[in-house]
């Protein structure tokens, strides 16, 4: 009998009034502990370890191989099944779907796992009520006919002799052990459905509905391509099937197994047969959509890439170790180069930096083309890199961003696609495991060059006391907020003769680089810089000392402290080579902040396991093909629940793209190019004036008009808040208008010049405002810091307050955790 937790369940359970519910319960724990069956939004087709939809040798058994949780049970003889209909042949397992074009066959094993007490004598005492159903064979009852529930199925009277005596040694051993194909062309070949008791129908009606209701087998049937929203359709036409032809000991058995995960399972491969039969159609139909949104095996999309010997060198360290110094050089050195940045911003500075050195260097990002005369070398946005032209060296840098959820898939691209002799990669170790995998899948040579820290960074443990009357020439004051940063420029500037430059996400990467600027030119009174997290990447910046005033971040839902791996990347930017501050220094406004910063920086990379993935637009409209009729944010939906991915990738996340999709509906006469392009335009999706403005391009494009920019042109400088928001949005919406108008005829956004003019003109204009900006932003009142009358203090750690919620909380939970035991 069953040992350990499993008798213990078996004791408590076979004691209650169903003894499929023990089953139940075992085979639950055996899903969850196994992990086989994910009921995630796309299928796992991991789960199915025979499946691969392109050389398809399925396995719809539901029960799984020899688990050692389960050694206590009977070893099973349950049978394999076939699916061919014209062969019920045990041995060797062939499909074949109506199409013909797959047919693939595959030795089953003989399967002999837990699951073996479905079909054995039931050894253990049934509680009287329960055994009121079970009967040996229908011959035991003769009672009346009845035809009132169902027309289709002759009904025995209650009153029928249900021999409860007789129930102790049953044996559903040659059912349960049928061969699926057999049991199912024996089905087809009854007349009509053998008579049954009216306890028995109506525990089958149950067991029925708890089948169409099932996860287990509407993940299952994912194998046959029988779609989750079919599945219902199928599962209800296989119940009228099987309650016009099901035979008595059939029928018997199923009513004994009851509504559980048994009775799926024994269901499941009859279930199988009758679909391959029954919907060719739809299966063939379901199969063509999850083939057109294959994505694994994303390294032979690029035939030219992998017809090419590439070499591969990853500069792989932390911030300030050189890494896209020297392959800089390489890129300068070669006769052709390309460099993907993952900023515009950085683009720029390398464009700047290499013609500077008098290597000829082009720029090439979503909202601008510079094109050098006779310029072998482009420095470009990865997103905008192309993988037809070849080049000698390319450079990959920050390709940790390959594992970033939104972008991530632009890294992947550039790294599987471009056709470049030597590729040099520049990021942290975070993602070197999956770029050896991606390396050893694509047959192209790795070297890998490790570095560390010019300098080693130097925690400052005195921290600023709380007070940023302790700012010092050289520091980069880093907040999580546009409205702090704001706040803290102010306090600075109130309370000491510091004067602050500031960077934020939100402004032009032009008037991002002209405070940086400001910053690092020493002779001016701007010596001190307040930034958020966008200083992490991209700025040559001199900066003496990196000052946490916060390690807490608003997601946009909820307050949490800072990724170690951001901290990092922060703090890093102190101290660098070839600057006047070439020792690094860190540290945080308050003492309580203090010991996170040295766990972050003391903590290892994380590793990495996916890359991201995004289809490319060809692969959409492929899709797309299968499923006419629906809306484009619809089919983005659809993509990603049927889409299949190797274990090494992950789908970027589409949030933005849908919600800008969404405001396109109404957009009438756009193709599914020209919404998929729209979808890509770089707007900030909380600005709902920006979105405004795509709305009306897109409105003017699917009209075929020319787009006109309809906007009025700010002439002087932001004197409060709300005016500089509305440079910013401005700026935005001219970005885009550029961005369109490059991915675009150019005819169609005929302004493109105005607009970059005007996006200069917005630039220099944020410039001079920021440089005054002495207003305070509105403030959420949660987070007002306190301050006192001559000098600004922020005494709260958020991240104390945090750490000390998660132990209060896990503490509460260990207490209710006792309680409950
Ligand atoms: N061999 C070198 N000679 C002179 N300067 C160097 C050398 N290597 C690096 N530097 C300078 O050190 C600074 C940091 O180098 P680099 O930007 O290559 O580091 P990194 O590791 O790529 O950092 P990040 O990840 O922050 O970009 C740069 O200003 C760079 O010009």
């Amino acid at each position: 009998m069953v040992r350990g937790p499993a008798s213990c369940l078996f004791r408590i359970y076979s004691s209650k009034k169903n003894i499929s519910r023990f089953r139940v319960l075992i085979w639950n724990q055996y899903l969850s502990s196994s992990g086989l069956y994910e009921r995630s939004g796309s299928p796992n087709f991991k789960s199915f370890p025979a499946l691969d939809v392109q050389n398809r040798s399925f396995s719809t058994s539901l029960v799984p191989r020899k688990n050692p949780k389960f050694m206590g049970c009977h070893p099973l003889d349950a049978k394999p099944f076939s699916t061919s209909v014209e062969d019920g042949d045990t041995k060797p397992f062939s499909t074949s779907v109506e199409d013909g074009d797959e047919v693939v066959n595959d030795t089953r094993t003989v399967v002999d796992d837990f699951d073996a007490d479905v079909g054995k004598i039931v050894e253990f005492e049934l509680p009287s009520e329960d055994r009121a159903y079970v009967s040996s064979s229908s011959e035991d009852s003769d009672g009346e006919n009845e035809d009132i529930i169902c027309d289709s199925m002759l009904l025995e009277s209650e009153n029928g002799d249900n021999n409860v005596s007789s129930v102790k040694s049953i044996s559903f051993q040659h059912v349960a052990s049928r061969n699926p194909a057999e049991l199912y062309r024996e089905l087809c070949n009854n007349e009509k459905a053998a008579k049954q008791a009216r306890t028995d129908w109506e525990i089958l009606q149950e067991t029925f509905r708890y089948f169409g209701n099932s996860g287990l087998a509407t993940d299952q049937a994912l194998a046959i391509y029988i779609g989750r929203s079919f599945f219902p359709t199928a599962a209800y036409k296989f119940r009228s099937f099987f309650f016009k032809k099901c035979s008595a000991d059939v029928a018997k058995y199923v009513a004994y197994l009851g509504p559980s995960d048994d009775a799926v399972k024994f269901l499941f491969p009859v279930f199988v047969e009758y679909c391959l039969e029954e919907f060719p159609d739809e299966i063939k139909r379901f199969r063509d959509m999850i083939a057109s949104a294959d994505l694994t095996k994303p390294h032979t999309w690029f035939p030219f890439a992998r017809a090419m010997k590439r070499k591969i060198v990853y500069h792989c360290g932390p911030t300030n170790s050189g890494k896209t110094f020297n392959a800089l050089q390489r890129f300068m050195e070669a006769k052709k180069g390309i460099y993907c940045s993952p900023l515009r911003l950085l683009a720029m500075e390398v464009f700047d930096k290499v013609n500077a050195l008098g290597v000829y260097c082009s720029l090439h990002t979503g909202q601008e083309k510079k094109f050098v005369p006779f310029s072998n070398h482009a420095a470009c946005t990865v997103e905008m890199v192309s993988t037809d032209e070849m080049y000698d060296v390319a450079v990959i840098d920050e390709i940790q961003m390959m594992a970033d959820p939104c972008r991530g898939f632009a890294w992947t691209r550039a790294l599987l696609g471009l056709k470049a002799d030597e590729i040099h990669l520049c990021g942290d170790p975070s993602v070197l495991n999956i770029v050896r995998k991606i390396c050893s899948d694509t047959g192209d040579e790795l070297y890998e060059h490790h570095y560390e820290r010019f300098k080693p960074l130097v925690v400052e443990a005195k921290t600023l006391l709380g007070d940023l009357k302790n700012v010092r020439s050289g520091d980069c004051v880093v907040a999580f907020s546009r409205r702090e940063v704001f706040e803290v420029k102010i306090a600075i500037e109130k309370h000491t003769n510091h004067r602050c430059c500031v960077i934020y996400g939100a402004l032009p990467p032009e008037t991002r680089r002209q405070q940086a600027n400001l910053f690092n030119d020493q002779d001016n009174e701007f010596d001190v810089l307040v930034a958020t997290d966008a200083v992490g990447m991209g700025l040559n910046l001199n900066i003496r000392r990196v000052v946490f005033f916060s390690l807490s971040k608003y997601n946009g839902d909820k307050v949490l402290p800072v990724p170690a791996s951001q901290v990092k990347q922060i703090a890093g930017r102190a101290g660098r080579r070839g600057s006047i501050y070439p020792d690094g220094l860190t540290t945080t406004l308050i003492l309580d902040d203090l010991g996170y910063l040295i766990e972050c920086l003391k903590q290892p990379f994380d590793e990495v396991k996916k890359a991201g993935l995004f289809p490319f637009y060809e692969q959409v409209e492929l899709f797309a093909g299968q499923l006419p009729n629906i809306t484009f944010c619809q089919l983005l939906d659809k993509f990603s629940e049927n889409c299949r991915l190797d274990g090494s990738y992950f789908l970027c996340r589409h949030d933005h793209i849908k919600k800008v999709a969404n405001m396109l509906q109404k957009v009438q006469k756009l193709s599914l190019e020209d919404r998929f392009n729209f979808c890509f335009a770089p707007v900030n999706i909380r600005d709902p004036k920006a979105m405004f403005h795509l709305l009306k391009f897109a409105s003017s494009y699917s009209q075929n008009l020319p787009v006109n920019i309809a906007m009025g042109m700010p002439t002087v400088s932001a004197r409060n808040n709300k005016e500089l928001l509305d440079l910013e949005t401005k700026h935005q919406v001219l970005s885009i208008y550029m961005w369109l108008s490059h991915h675009f005829k150019d005819e169609t956004f005929p302004y493109a010049k105005k607009a970059e003019a005007m996006a200069t003109d917005i630039a220099e204009l944020l410039g001079q405002s920021l440089a005054n900006a002495n207003w305070k932003p509105e403030s959420r009142k949660a987070l007002k810091p306190q301050q006192k009358e001559d000098s600004y203090e922020r005494p709260l750690s958020r991240i104390k307050l945090y750490q000390k919620k998660r132990h209060d909380h896990s503490v509460n939970s260990e207490q209710s955790e006792k309680v409950a035991v």
